[in-house]
């Protein structure tokens, strides 16, 4: 397939579909339904369902171009080996980790692998084909596969869909960006960890100082498929 021009943010950016993935960070109960670990830790997920929506749309869309679907799952082990004791930053930093800390109840049940918290929402189904990754550190790029796997299929633009866009999202981007991967974001598939100004604040860094930015709607049109639902 010739190249394509997908309209963006802060300019068009051209892009071969044999060249691409489409990358769906997260999208875990733990991060996405209501008495999953951002949930419980205090976060709004109320507004998760739309962005659920649209990422299924995405994948649709990825799936008819040819395009490969890599999902990640954020989590570790049930013993939490793969978190890091006291001596990693993680164990200081996760959230997960210090609302299992503060509520002893929870231990083992927050992105634990096997875990309800740890699976992808009901909602969106990996298919035969698809890429599935878990991930012990925000970035996919970190004790992961995705570098080679990416490079041995001739990979460099990466399409982001997913949670949180301020976090795991944006640190996989901007880690890409480091590895010279162009990033492009599909802001209406994404959403943040925290208030609302989290979610332009990525926003802004991707455009500014590490992407693109575009939506999910643009995506469908340029690639010219017919994904299963048009966006209301
Ligand atoms: N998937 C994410 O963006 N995760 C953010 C925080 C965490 O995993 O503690």
């Amino acid at each position: 397939m010739k190249d394509l021009t997908l309209e963006a943010r802060p300019e068009a950016i051209s892009f071969s579909p044999e060249q691409s993935a489409l990358i769906v960070v997260d999208m875990q109960n733990a991060y996405a339904s209501k008495g999953g670990y951002l949930d419980l830790a205090g976060f709004d997920v109320s507004a998760t369902g739309p962005v659920i929506e649209k990422i299924n749309i995405a994948v649709s869309a990825a799936r008819a171009a040819g395009i490969p679907v890599i999902w990640f799952q954020n989590g570790w082990d049930e013993q939490y080996v793969e978190a890091g004791g006291p001596g990693s930053p993680n164990w200081h930093k996760s959230n997960a980790l210090k609302t299992m800390r503060q509520r002893p109840e929870l231990e083992g049940k927050l992105l634990a692998k096997g875990g309800w918290d740890y699976q992808l929402v009901d909602a969106l189904k990996p298919e035969p084909g698809d890429i599935l990754l878990p991930k012990p550190r925000y970035s996919g790029f970190f004790n992961t596969p995705l570098d080679s796997i990416l490079r041995s299929r001739g990979i460099r633009q990466l399409f982001f869909t997913g949670i949180a866009t301020n976090v795991c999202v944006e640190s996989t981007l901007r880690d890409g960006f480091f590895l010279e991967y162009f990033g492009i974001v599909l802001e209406d598939a994404t959403h943040q960890a925290g208030p609302a100004f989290a979610q332009q604040a990525a926003l802004f860094n991707i455009e500014t100082f590490f992407g693109w930015v575009s939506d999910v709607q643009t995506f469908c049109d340029t690639l010219d498929t017919k994904p299963l639902a048009r966006i209301a």
